[in-house]
């Protein structure tokens, strides 16, 4: 049911806000969105799926059983997707159907996740990704349609990280030619897939295949697993969901066994290595872990994702901190907003710079992405270890960090951040998921050690290193690069952390294997290490990548965007500069008075930022239907939207609740 919204005036304290903005906003906005006709194509899609209300709930999703929640994600996932099939496509092209603005966009029809997104976001690239092209031919028209629905199935109850572990058994039988899948242990049930509980037809399983008598290691097959008439599972089939957790609420994530379940050969997909009909294993790819590659597009998207959560938030907080005030600062004066604290600047302004720190850097490793995909088409693999460890660490860190400020910004909300109506718990249960899902944190960092501890034994050698980690060949050999207080000394004071630490790695396991131990236990010993160099390089990479992005994307500005944007990429530097003093110190020569000098050009440029701030999130442009927040819309009449979201609890459906008459009555009489 649609819900009617009534208008508002602006806050005059918002508006006042909005009066002392010195930059074009547009500009800003389409900085963000990456050029001013992707602005303008991201309009339109939004007025397209949001203009007629399809999206807005009479009664908030939280108040819904899990059962009815579900099916409205349902209804809501159908109205969206046919705007999707019928009129966005259209506009963004087939190539680019995962655009951030459909996901965006998305973001209005669900305050949770939609039971479809695992059908778009990673079934189709999957598809794209792993398919034969005749096989392509067969099957993404039909999921790019909605004519199939599909999940991703590889996570199983007894392995997630480690992806040659899984247990799920497709053996070939030559003589029917097919695979018949098994599970043949409890632990071997596929488990956690989005859409997979109740929603999708389809599934891409990722099992240990077995031809000729051998175990060639995982694959990838496509599995019908429901009827398209009737939606029942099919026989040897056994699939549900796997029960409530943290956010996802409305993902319907499932488990999945196969009892000897038989699917035909071509199922396998077979862009990588195929097996032929009598049952000959032919491996094709020039890259072992190819068929891994729908994880590294998510982790690489997933950074733009983090970019556009905490946006999200940041907007929240501060539309809210610029409306909400709080004790006074001296005698019979009237409350500040709590905007005015340092303190709360200092929560809250990271969080917009992060945001268009992750924006920008994940445009930028998108085309790398693209560029490398390109040389893997044509047969070249060689920058294939360095894109696995960059969007590795980019996706622990980005997803890790924007976790840590999203909640910040529910701390700057006080106890009103707390209500599920201001959307930032659920936009930080969404989070938290992502620092697991796609690679845990501490997984993807050690991978991305590995590349670094190999990096630099070759930089040691005097060897030239790959773009991402050429700093190595100027530092690896330094001591303690000298401080200097301009943002190329900061960036440089990264780079030397990132080496130093990646030099104490290596120097760490060289002498415990001195001291008698194999190489493996060395690494294992060293781990904790390892993962602070794989982060610190990731720091350098990502203040490295926003300073250089910012300045070749505001050339030609307006000079007040080119200042705000300048003040956020120092704020971003100065900020982790300040949070890594103890790194600083240990690698550069920097000293206290640097530092407290540091400390001091912070804090002005807070209280510089700080006019401009309400601006700044305008700049994100989200539409009040993409914030779902009681605190955060554009009007600022947060009293008024708690007042009325708090109308809405089933609990006020009654004066009185009959619970009293049947408990606290008799208890209150003596009579329980
Ligand atoms: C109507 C609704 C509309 C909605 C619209 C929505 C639009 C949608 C758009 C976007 C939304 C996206 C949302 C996505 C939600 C996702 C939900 C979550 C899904 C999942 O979680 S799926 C499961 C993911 N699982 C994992 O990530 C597992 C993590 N584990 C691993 O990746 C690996 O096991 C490992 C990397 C840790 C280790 O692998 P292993 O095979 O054991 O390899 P090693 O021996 O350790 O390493 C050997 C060697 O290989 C290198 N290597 C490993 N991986 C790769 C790789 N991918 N590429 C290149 N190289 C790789 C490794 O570094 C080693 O190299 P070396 O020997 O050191 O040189
Ligand atoms: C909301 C959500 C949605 C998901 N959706 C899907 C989906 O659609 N499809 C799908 O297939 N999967 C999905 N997953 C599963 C997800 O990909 C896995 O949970 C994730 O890869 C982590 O694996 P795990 O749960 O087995 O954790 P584990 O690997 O058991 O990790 C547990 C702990 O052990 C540590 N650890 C593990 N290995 C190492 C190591 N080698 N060195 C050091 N520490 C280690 C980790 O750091 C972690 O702290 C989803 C998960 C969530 C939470």
């Amino acid at each position: 049911m649609k819900a009617n919204r009534p208008k508002r005036d602006v806050h005059p304290d918002l508006a006042r806000e909005r009066l002392k903005c010195n930059f074009n906003i547009e500009e800003v906005t389409n900085i963000i969105d990456g050029g001013k006709d992707k602005t303008l194509e991201r309009k339109k899609i939004e007025d397209i799926a949001l203009n007629n209300g399809a999206c807005l709930d009479e009664i908030p999703d939280e108040c819904l059983s899990i059962k009815e929640r579900y099916e409205n994600a349902i209804r809501k996932s159908c109205i969206y997707s046919n705007i999707v099939r019928n009129e966005m496509l259209e506009i963004t092209g087939m190539e680019n159907f995962e655009s951030p603005v459909l996901r965006r966009t998305a973001d209005a029809f669900f305050k949770d996740i939609s039971p479809f997104m695992l059908h778009l976001g990673m079934f189709v690239p999957t598809l794209i990704g792993q398919s034969t092209p005749e096989q392509m031919a067969e099957w993404l028209p039909k999921a790019l349609d909605m004519k199939i629905i599909g999940a991703y199935a590889q996570t199983e109850l007894g392995h997630g990280t480690f992806i040659r572990g899984l247990e799920t058994t497709a053996t070939y039988d030559p003589d029917k030619e097919e695979f018949v899948l098994h599970s043949p242990t409890i632990t071997s049930y596929k488990w956690w897939a989005g859409g997979l509980g109740k929603t999708a037809n389809h599934c891409v399983v990722m099992a240990q295949l077995y031809t000729q008598g051998e175990c060639h290691g995982t694959h990838l097959f496509i599995v019908q697993i429901r009827d398209l008439d009737t939606h029942m599972p099919l026989p040897g089939i056994k699939v549900g969901e796997i029960g409530p957790r943290m956010g996802f609420s409305s993902a319907d994530n499932g488990f999945l066994g196969f009892n000897s379940f038989r699917i035909p050969r071509q199922n396998m997909l077979m862009k990588h290595a195929k097996v032929e009909k009598d049952g000959c294993y032919v491996k094709s790819a020039k890259h072992g872990k190819l068929t891994y590659g729908t994880m590294v597009f998510i982790r690489v998207t997933l950074v733009s994702e983090m970019s556009f959560n905490l946006s999200k938030a940041a907007t929240i907080a501060i539309r809210y901190s610029a409306v909400r005030r709080q004790t006074e600062l001296r005698p019979n004066e009237p409350e500040p907003q709590i905007l005015d604290y340092p303190t709360q600047q200092h929560k809250l302004f990271i969080c917009i710079a992060t945001a268009h720190a992750f924006q920008l850097t994940s445009k930028w490793l998108w085309d790398t992405f693209q560029a490398v995909m390109a040389d893997v088409r044509k047969g070249n693999v060689d920058a294939l270890p360095e894109l696995h460890a960059l969007s590795s660490c980019l996706k622990a860190v980005s997803t890790s960090d924007a976790l840590s400020h999203i909640e910040q910004c529910r701390f700057a909300c006080g106890g009103h951040g707390y209500m599920l109506s201001s959307n930032l718990p659920f936009i930080y249960s969404f989070v938290a998921a992502t620092r697991t899902y796609e690679g845990d944190y501490t997984v993807l960092l050690l991978q991305t050690a590995r590349f670094l501890v190999k990096a630099w034994e070759q930089a040691e050698s005097g060897n030239n290193v790959t773009p991402t980690v050429a700093y190595l060949n100027r530092t690896a050999n330094t001591k303690r690069v000298v401080w200097d207080n301009t943002h190329e000394g900061i960036i440089q004071s990264f780079q030397a952390i990132a080496a130093g630490k990646i030099g104490q790695c290596v120097r760490s396991i060289r002498d415990r294997i001195k001291s008698g131990m194999d190489y493996e236990d060395a690494w294992l010993m060293t781990t904790v290490q390892l993962v602070a160099a794989a982060e610190a390089h990731c720091r350098a990479v990502l203040v490295n990548t926003y300073w250089n992005e910012m300045i070749r994307l505001t050339k030609s500005s307006s000079a007040n965007v080119k200042t705000v944007m300048h003040q956020l990429a120092v704020l971003y530097l100065m900020y982790w500069a300040l949070e890594k003093t103890g790194d600083l110190l240990k690698y550069s020569s920097v000293s206290k008075q640097d530092l407290d000098d540091l400390q001091r050009r912070y804090e002005e440029l807070l209280a510089a930022l700080r006019p401009n701030a309400v601006s700044l999130v305008d700049a994100f442009d989200l539409r009040d239907e993409i914030l779902h927040s009681s605190l955060g819309s554009y009007d600022g009449c947060v009293y008024e939207r708690l007042m009325e979201e708090a109308q809405k609890s089933p609990l006020n459906a009654e004066p009185v609740n009959p619970s009293f008459h049947k408990y606290i009555k008799p208890l209150m009489q003596g009579k329980l």
